[in-house]
């Protein structure tokens, strides 16, 4: 059951100035969208199943923290992600605020068509840089999977449904090591032209550091607009904030993160988490740049979520903010 206040909650956000802020597109260069995947990316490596009441408070809550996108699940198969398993159920239940999207993870046709059958508006389609990790992930070959989404992207756009398109391990493979820029580059433009109107770039294991970061985009915004792409980057290094400054100062106005801290890829082992929302909200706003999230809300958020999966609050900015309330 969701509390009545935090529906009330996100109805005040809608209404206020930040509001308008937020809902807007990232086309002023001080505005920084934020796309959270705790939900997803966050919480699809948790041992213990997470119930979809717990999953359904979690997204309210990020919502009614003035987050413009919140990925809400993932359509794959419940046998290689059992955390997923509730996605028709829980996108079903998701209150759906005008001007938020719910993005949702899909594979395949059979994924799409089961998002299409809850009403999802939204798709992303998830590519790799690696042949190893497209194996382990999707089982099957960079080529194969780029066949396989040229069938989900037309099908979904013949229906108007929107798709995001991400390309991971961009720097580091946990099973090949290195990446070359070209490959990333290589992926990132086949999706694009496919028709995904912004690429997200998956450090999925964390090894980035700003040198590397900024030679993917410099090769990839050879073939894809800047104003496209979007950094997705986990923290397992502890890079991962200075790696979306040098995003930022490359031209990036999308960055993907995980309420604290919240993550890991089942099929990266040891990769932590995506680095922590408030840790981004709060350097973005150091800066003078707008996200439209009220940074305290998020932080009880984060502080929320990790009660309920009974782990550490990963967010450096969260636990600070939680303290400083008194450790509510
Ligand atoms: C792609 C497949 C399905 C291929 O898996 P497969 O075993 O090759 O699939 P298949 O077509 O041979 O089908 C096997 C069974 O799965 C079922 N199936 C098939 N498709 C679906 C579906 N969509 N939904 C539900 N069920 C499905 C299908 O019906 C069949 O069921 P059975 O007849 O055995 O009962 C599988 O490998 C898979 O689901 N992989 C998902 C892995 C995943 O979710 N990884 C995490 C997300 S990626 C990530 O985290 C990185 C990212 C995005 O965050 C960015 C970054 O950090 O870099």
């Amino acid at each position: 059951m969701f509390a009545p206040a935090l529906v009330r909650a996100a109805a005040a956000a809608r209404r206020a100035p930040a509001a308008q802020l937020r809902r807007g597109s990232s086309a002023s260069s001080d505005f920084v969208k934020i796309v959270e995947v705790g939900p997803r990316d966050g919480l699809q490596n948790e041992k213990t199943i997470v119930p979809t009441a717990t999953k359904l408070e979690l997204i309210t809550r990020l919502v009614a923290s003035g987050l413009p996108v919140v990925e809400a699940t993932s359509f794959v198969s419940p046998k290689w992600v059992p955390q997923m398993a509730d996605s028709r159920d829980l996108y079903s239940q998701i209150p759906k605020t005008p001007g938020v999207s719910f993005p949702v993870l899909v594979p395949n046709t059979k994924g799409l068509e089961s998002a299409l059958e809850v009403g999802v508006e939204e798709i992303a389609v998830f590519g790799a840089a690696s042949e190893s990790f497209s194996q382990k992930n999707i089982n099957c070959s960079i080529d194969e999977s780029l066949k396989r989404f040229k069938l989900v992207v037309d099908a979904a756009l013949a229906k108007n449904i929107r798709v995001r398109g991400y390309v991971s391990t961009i720097v580091g493979c946990p099973y090949e090591g290195d990446i070359a820029p070209a490959a990333v580059a290589k992926v990132a433009k086949q999706l694009f032209d496919m028709g995904c109107y912004e690429i997200s770039l998956g450090d999925t294991i964390g090894v980035a550091t700003p040198n590397k970061i900024a030679k993917v985009i410099d090769a990839v915004s050879q073939v894809v607009p800047m104003d496209k792409l979007a950094m997705h980057c986990h923290d397992t290094y502890g890079q991962a904030i200075a790696n979306i400054l040098t995003s930022l100062n490359k031209g990036i106005r999308v960055v993907d993160s995980s309420v604290a801290g919240l993550g890991g890829c089942p099929y990266a082992k040891g990769a932590t988490g995506n680095v922590a929302t408030e840790d981004v909200v709060y350097l973005l706003h150091g800066l003078g740049m707008r996200t439209g999230i009220d940074l305290t809300a998020l932080a009880r958020t984060g502080q929320f979520i990790s009660h309920k999966l009974n782990r550490p609050n990963g967010s450096k900015t969260g636990q600070a903010i939680v303290n400083k309330l008194g450790g509510e």
